[in-house]
């Protein structure tokens, strides 16, 4: 069965211009929020997404599925998938851009079912930008950074100010964060 994919991006976009100060490639990038669903440490049944930047626009991720990410017995619920994604792909635009910025849309297409226990391998890159829209990509492969493609998802991330986060977040929370990020320089802008 053929499967229609949409032109993408879906506008006309600038290349996107990475922060002089983005992490090299092969930095090990930690979690950005301690608590985070994605990437945390703190969330026992979290997804800790683990992420290296990579070459040329990329970011790579990992996500090993736990019983905790089960739909149906022994595979993963397909909203925690695109949940993996959507930290895959805002990595992939934070640490690059180094700019906050909020998925805005997300659309996952999902091509094999992904078993518990199961690794996925994550690539996510930059597709461009067009004023404060940054459209961004991701194959997710199964079991190996060459492994099948099990999934793929196009995002489009718009750029905020850190008002976005303090107007509508936990402000106590954000000035912790905020603090104690002063010791990791690739979450500052
Ligand atoms: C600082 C250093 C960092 C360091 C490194 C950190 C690493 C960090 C890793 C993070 C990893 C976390 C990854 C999880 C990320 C989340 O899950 S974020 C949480 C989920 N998302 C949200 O809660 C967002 C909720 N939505 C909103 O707040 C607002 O709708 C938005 C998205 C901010 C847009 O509102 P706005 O700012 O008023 O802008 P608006 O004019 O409506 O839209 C801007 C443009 O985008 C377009 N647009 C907006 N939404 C859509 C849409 N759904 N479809 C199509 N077009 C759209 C608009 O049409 C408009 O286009 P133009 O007119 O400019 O051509």
């Amino acid at each position: 069965m053929s499967r229609n994919v949409p032109d993408w991006p879906p506008v006309d976009v600038e290349p996107v211009p990475v922060h002089p100060k983005a992490p090299q490639a092969g930095t090990k990038l930690g979690p950005h929020y301690s608590e985070c669903f994605g990437c945390g440490d703190e969330v026992p049944t979290g997804l800790r997404l683990q992420s290296t930047m990579g070459d040329e626009h990329t970011v790579h991720s990992q996500f090993t599925v736990t019983a905790a990410h089960q739909g149906a017995p022994g595979l993963a619920h397909g909203g925690l998938l695109a949940a993996a994604f959507d930290e895959a792909l805002g990595a992939t635009v934070g640490y690059q851009l180094r700019k906050p910025a909020v998925t805005g849309r997300l659309e996952t297409d999902f091509l094999r079912p992904v078993p518990v226990g199961s690794t996925l391998f994550i690539v996510g890159k930059l597709d461009g930008m067009a004023g404060r829209k940054v459209y961004v990509s991701a194959n997710g492969h199964l079991d190996a950074e060459d492994g099948p493609i099990a999934l793929r998802a196009r995002a489009l991330f718009v750029i905020v100010a850190v008002e976005h986060f303090t107007t509508h977040g936990d402000k106590d929370a954000i000035a912790k964060l905020s603090a104690s990020s002063q010791k990791r320089p690739d979450l500052n802008p």
